[in-house]
């Protein structure tokens, strides 16, 4: 595990040190004991499927949602009690655009200024524009930018009263590939410079590009780590496919014992599971086929969180206990 995520690690280098972290709704736990460490100047990617508390752990974060369990604390200040200065030295990008489109680029970085009552508002945002390439658009209506340039707003607008903690929320969402990598240079030239950034994604691509990730499932922590721990620890045994009308044998593969994920990568097929045997099994059934070539791989990220789901219980779902069986004797059939 890395050392930023090691809880004996030197506390005084986390930006991000909490605890058990807990919040609950209607009686259901969608953040169930959350332990986060994230040191200074790092890149911690934070993935989960859609509803797994990802938005609510970063809003307790950041002060704006009170923990019903849990101690910790943010850039060294506790989340409880010093909830009002968090959000003061915390730059939080939701997920929705939450600027206003009838004012201009600069005003709305003014704005934002006036917010956090910058002593110096014009040069802030003066700076603000240079840093992200915005000021030859300074007076563009924020209504009429494409979603690139209005994420762009929304990061100079979470940095204008230059926090040490970013807390981004989904930022490239319906973001184009040139635009995703703009904003990835950005983020890692903010983290050269000793910014630490949590970053919730459901894409790949940009978790590889973080130093190390957290994945959340049913509000529990399934894994973290780097990408390669990650993959390490999860003790996965994948096998490719690639041939031809592979498309009909992914139902049947998904439902055998012992598979846990099953998913198409361009023109070939990753099967998943821990135990070999079992594959091996679900393997044999469709060996015969012609033109089917069966060979090990090595897991990505991607093989590893479907897995990861599909083994852990849904605390979510009423048929919580029945489901976890279900699973448990497709694992050990
Ligand atoms: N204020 C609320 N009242 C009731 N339920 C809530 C509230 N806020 C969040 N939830 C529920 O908590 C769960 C976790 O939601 P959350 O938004 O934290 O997930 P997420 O991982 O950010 O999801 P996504 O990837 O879709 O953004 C969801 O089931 C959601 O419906």
């Amino acid at each position: 595990m890395n050392a930023a995520m090691n809880t004996s690690a030197d506390t005084g280098n986390l930006a991000i040190n909490v605890h058990g972290l807990s919040k609950s709704y209607g009686g259901r736990a969608v953040v169930d004991k959350v332990q986060l460490q994230v040191a200074k100047g790092r890149i911690c990617g934070f993935l989960g499927p859609n509803g797994s508390g990802k938005t609510t752990t970063i809003r307790m974060l950041c002060g704006l949602l009170t923990p019903d369990a849990g101690t910790g604390s943010c850039l060294g200040l506790d989340i409880i009690k010093q909830a009002e200065q968090i959000k003061r030295q915390v730059g939080y990008m939701t997920q929705k655009f939450g600027l206003y489109d009838d004012l201009s680029i600069r005003q709305n970085l003014d704005f934002v200024a006036r917010l956090f009552e910058l002593p110096s508002r014009k040069n802030a945002v003066d700076q603000s524009l240079e840093r992200l390439g915005l000021t030859a658009r300074q007076h563009q209506l924020a209504g009429s930018l494409s979603g690139g340039w209005k994420q762009r707003l929304a990061l100079a607008a979470c940095l204008i009263h230059e926090p040490r903690l970013l807390l981004l929320d989904e930022p490239t969402a319906g973001v184009d590939p040139k635009a995703r990598r703009d904003f990835w240079d950005q983020i890692h030239l903010l983290a050269d410079q000793g910014i630490t950034v949590l970053v919730s994604t459901h894409y790949m691509d940009e978790a590889e590009r973080c130093h190390e990730l957290c994945y959340i499932a049913y509000g529990k922590i399934l894994a973290r780590g780097t990408e390669a721990e990650i993959i390490r620890d999860s003790k996965l045994k994948v096998w490719t496919l690639q041939g031809e009308q592979l498309g009909a044998l992914l139902e049947p593969l998904k439902s055998a014992p012992g598979v846990l994920s099953v998913a198409a990568f361009g023109n070939a097929v990753h099967v998943a599971g821990l135990d070999e045997t079992l594959i091996q099994q679900a393997l044999d059934t469709i060996r015969h086929q012609a033109n089917i070539q069966i060979t090990p791989s090595a897991a990505n990220l991607e093989d590893v969180f479907i897995s990861l789901i599909a083994s852990a219980p849904d605390n979510f779902s009423k048929d919580d206990v029945q489901q976890v069986q279900k699973i448990r004797q497709k694992v050990t059939a």
